[in-house]
């Protein structure tokens, strides 16, 4: 037997398939308490669940930016919280056909004997908790393995690990209903060159499409999230349009046509960057058998959580600029961005070297 077919098997495909619909992608707002924590101490504002709840409130009501998404992933606490009218976060979503995810990891930890790399942690109870979500209205998970290019990383224990990982959450989460977005993110920290990063990305996507197929994971009912092909973070940039033909390559050599979709993480770039580079990849003249679009946390949050700064009068003003991102990265996935809309803050950088999630 190649692929398994359990009792979610079309529910998967279709769900998969529909995330992938050209002209739509993901929000990432699964950010963890810590790493939520972060976001709103950068704009002094405390990580208290009213706030955090607050923030998710101002995302998931944005009404006219809601047709640019498909999905949104949300943290373990999101998924059980209400907006201040009381209806939930999981209704609000779905009525505007907005599909809710779930993070079912529980972060990383080191890999003993290496140089701080790590594996993912999340198995226990992941069957028992796929199955919680999916009656509370989660029809697709994340699970994010990391990975990182140094003078000998990843090694092949990383490799290795963080596809076996990748693919044993991937069919836990098939047999429970969810579509699994598989998710090995390589970090830009580092010196290296664009081809250095194109190399360990395709060595990776190759393990891991290889871990997939061992544990038979049905391809057409799961989503990858991948890093962009990009030069290290302490080496000289390069355009949009190096960034897509290196990235469009590495993927066409390496991920399965039978995967509906590849969104993006954006990885510390600036929201500008992530959409210029997403757009670049949509408009390159060459075969790509998936839809190719994002799946954002960062660069979909970072000028609209500046401008709301925690404050209730500022959300009207924010949730426009959160529609100025939306509607951006919508038309980089047809490749029609043509740029312009992001004013100062989306083009800062977002990139923290050896950032801890
Ligand atoms: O460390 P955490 O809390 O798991 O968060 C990692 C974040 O990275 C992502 O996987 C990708 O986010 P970016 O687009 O900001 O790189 C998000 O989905 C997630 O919120």
């Amino acid at each position: 037997m190649s692929a398994f077919v359990g009792k979610y098997a079309d529910e998967l495909i279709k769900t998969a398939k529909y995330i992938a619909t050209p002209g739509k992608g993901i929000l990432a707002a699964d950010e963890s308490t810590g790493t939520i924590g972060k976001r709103l101490s950068s704009i002094n504002v405390e990580n208290i669940e009213s706030n955090r709840q607050a923030l998710r409130e101002l995302l998931f009501t944005s009404g006219k930016a809601l047709p640019y998404l498909s999905g949104v992933i949300l943290f373990e606490e999101t998924l059980y919280q209400k907006a201040s009218d009381g209806k939930p976060f999981v209704e609000v979503l779905q009525e505007n056909n907005i599909i809710p995810g779930i993070k079912v990891d529980k972060g990383v930890v080191e890999l003993a004997g290496t140089n701080g790399e790590t594996t993912t942690q999340g198995f226990d109870s992941l069957g028992a908790r796929c199955q919680q979500y999916y009656k509370a209205g989660a029809r697709f998970a994340k699970w994010r393995a990391v990975l990182k290019i140094g003078p000998t990383e990843p090694s092949e224990l990383s490799i290795q690990q963080n596809a076996q990982g990748l693919a044993r959450y991937a069919i836990i989460c098939q047999e429970n209903g969810l579509v699994p977005i598989v998710e090995p993110e390589i970090l830009t920290d580092g010196s290296h060159d664009i081809k250095k990063c194109a190399a360990v990305t395709e060595t990776v996507l190759a393990a891991v499409y290889k871990a997939l197929n061992d544990q038979h994971v049905l391809l057409e009912g799961t989503l990858l999230k991948p890093n962009m092909v990009t030069p290290g973070s302490d080496s000289p940039k390069v355009t949009p349009e190096v960034i897509a033909e290196y990235t469009v390559t590495a993927l066409r050599r390496t991920v399965p046509p039978a995967v509906p979709g590849i969104v993006f993480l954006s990885g510390g770039q600036s929201e500008e960057e992530a959409t210029l580079n997403l757009n670049a990849m949509n408009k390159l003249e060459v075969l790509k058998p998936w839809t190719l679009s994002f799946s954002f946390g960062r660069a979909l949050q970072k000028s609209t959580l500046k401008t709301w700064a925690g404050k209730k009068e500022n959300v009207e003003k924010a949730q426009e600029v959160f529609l100025v991102r939306c509607k951006g990265n919508s038309e980089a996935t047809l490749g029609k961005y043509t740029g312009g809309g992001a004013g100062g803050l989306a083009s800062e950088s977002l990139f923290e070297k050896g950032y801890k999630y």
